[in-house]
């Protein structure tokens, strides 16, 4: 039984609760729902919509095969909120490239709805949906696609061309960005000419040149060495940081995924199976899939200090007021917070955002983290 909590009936769409710990703190628990699937099936094959609408627009795995046809995205449900970085991830096949292509309006859905805030991309023509991608979308592919022939200014101006903005203006806009993502005096070489990192960031530029409002990047940094990875990582971060946009991010790397993420969505066989905090996923696994998945994940590094301290005060404690140690806040991980609590042996206070104090951290719950015995236990 998929337990997709984030699926909403578009016309009672609540913002949502928010979200325990996060790759970003709470950066996203305040927004507004950007892009909504409800009930979005991707059906491959010949009369694929006929099939499905035949079914009654819902069809079992056995009834997908009988009549033929792959099911690479079955009902999925979920809302994306502004600001946010949203993960899909799951295995190869299980459908994250079609749903995102299918978010993007790249392809038509054979069932359900997707809406970009209010807009039923269903219900808009084909001028207005192509519009609509080269104003407000922006895409980052694994495998750059940056034109060969045309210099790293001429890339990334090539989207603003596209929408027929005149040549000073859009060179100028160019220029900024490719600023921006850190490759000012590399205007005039072209991709050959630039490693594999810095072919990324000018797809990135590219991506963004336009200033979108939803940014879709599939795998972007997959093809990098794991140095160069780490500091793209970063790079966006960064650029997400500053430029706030909404982010559909697909990638296999669930550290990357922990590192990047507000929250993850397990696909599974083109349905999500749950979607959460990496926090949520490891400890509140929807289904057995989820948990397989997931297990492998070191706790440490998803687990925050709000689900691992007792709560209430360390009155009585000697030396654990928050007067007396620095506290740990409450969405900090195991992780990064491991070597103050260990060091000082004793129990450390964990605070909420005001500081008020909501429990302490022991030493040997952390140390039973970072060794994992409860895992094993
Ligand atoms: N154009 C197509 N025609 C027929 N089947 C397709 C098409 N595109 C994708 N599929 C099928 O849909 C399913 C989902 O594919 P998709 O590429 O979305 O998966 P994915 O999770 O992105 O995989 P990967 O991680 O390998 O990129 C697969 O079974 C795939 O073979």
């Amino acid at each position: 039984m998929s337990q997709n909590e984030a699926t909403i009936d578009p016309a009672t769409a609540p913002t949502g609760a928010a979200p325990a710990a996060t790759g970003r703190g709470a950066h996203a628990n305040a927004g507004q729902n950007k892009l909504t699937c409800s009930n979005v099936w991707k059906v491959f094959g010949e009369n694929a919509e006929r099939a499905l609408q035949r079914y009654g627009g819902h069809m079992s795995q056995d009834q997908l095969a009988a009549e033929g046809l792959v099911g690479a995205v079955q009902d999925v449900s979920l809302d994306i909120r502004q600001g946010e970085i949203f993960i899909i991830m799951g295995l190869s096949g299980s459908g994250k490239s079609t749903l995102v292509r299918c978010m993007s309006g790249l392809i038509p859905i054979t069932g359900g709805h997707i809406f970009v805030e209010d807009q039923d991309l269903n219900g808009i023509s084909a001028q207005q949906l192509m519009e609509l991608r080269r104003h407000k979308m922006g895409m980052v592919f694994q495998h750059f696609a940056l034109l060969p022939h045309l210099t790293v200014l001429a890339n990334v101006a090539f989207p603003l061309e596209i929408q027929g903005v005149d040549k000073r203006t859009r060179e100028q806009k160019a220029r900024e960005t490719i600023r921006m993502v850190g490759l000012e005096g590399r205007e005039h070489n072209f991709p050959r000419q630039l490693s594999g990192g810095q072919q990324q960031r000018v797809g990135i530029a590219r991506a963004l040149v336009i200033e979108p409002d939803i940014w879709f990047l599939d795998e972007p940094f997959s093809a990098l060495d794991p140095l160069i990875r780490r500091d793209m990582q970063d790079e966006f971060l960064r650029l997400q940081n500053m430029l706030d946009k909404t982010v559909v991010f697909i990638t296999h790397d669930f550290s990357e995924a922990i590192k990047l993420a507000d929250r993850i969505a397990i696909m599974h066989d083109g349905r999500v199976d749950q979607i959460g905090t990496s926090e949520e996923l490891v400890t509140q696994p929807a289904t057995d899939y989820v948990a397989e998945f997931t297990k492998d994940v070191p706790r440490a590094k998803v687990l925050s200090a709000r689900s691992v301290m007792v709560p209430g005060r360390a009155d009585g404690i000697p030396g654990s007021s928050p007067d007396d140690v620095k506290p740990v806040s409450a969405a900090e991980r195991v992780e990064d917070f491991a070597s103050r609590v260990v060091d000082r042996n004793a129990p450390v206070p964990v605070v909420d955002d005001q500081g008020a104090a909501l429990g302490h951290v022991h030493p040997e719950s952390v140390m039973n983290i970072l060794l994992e015995r409860e895992q094993r236990s």
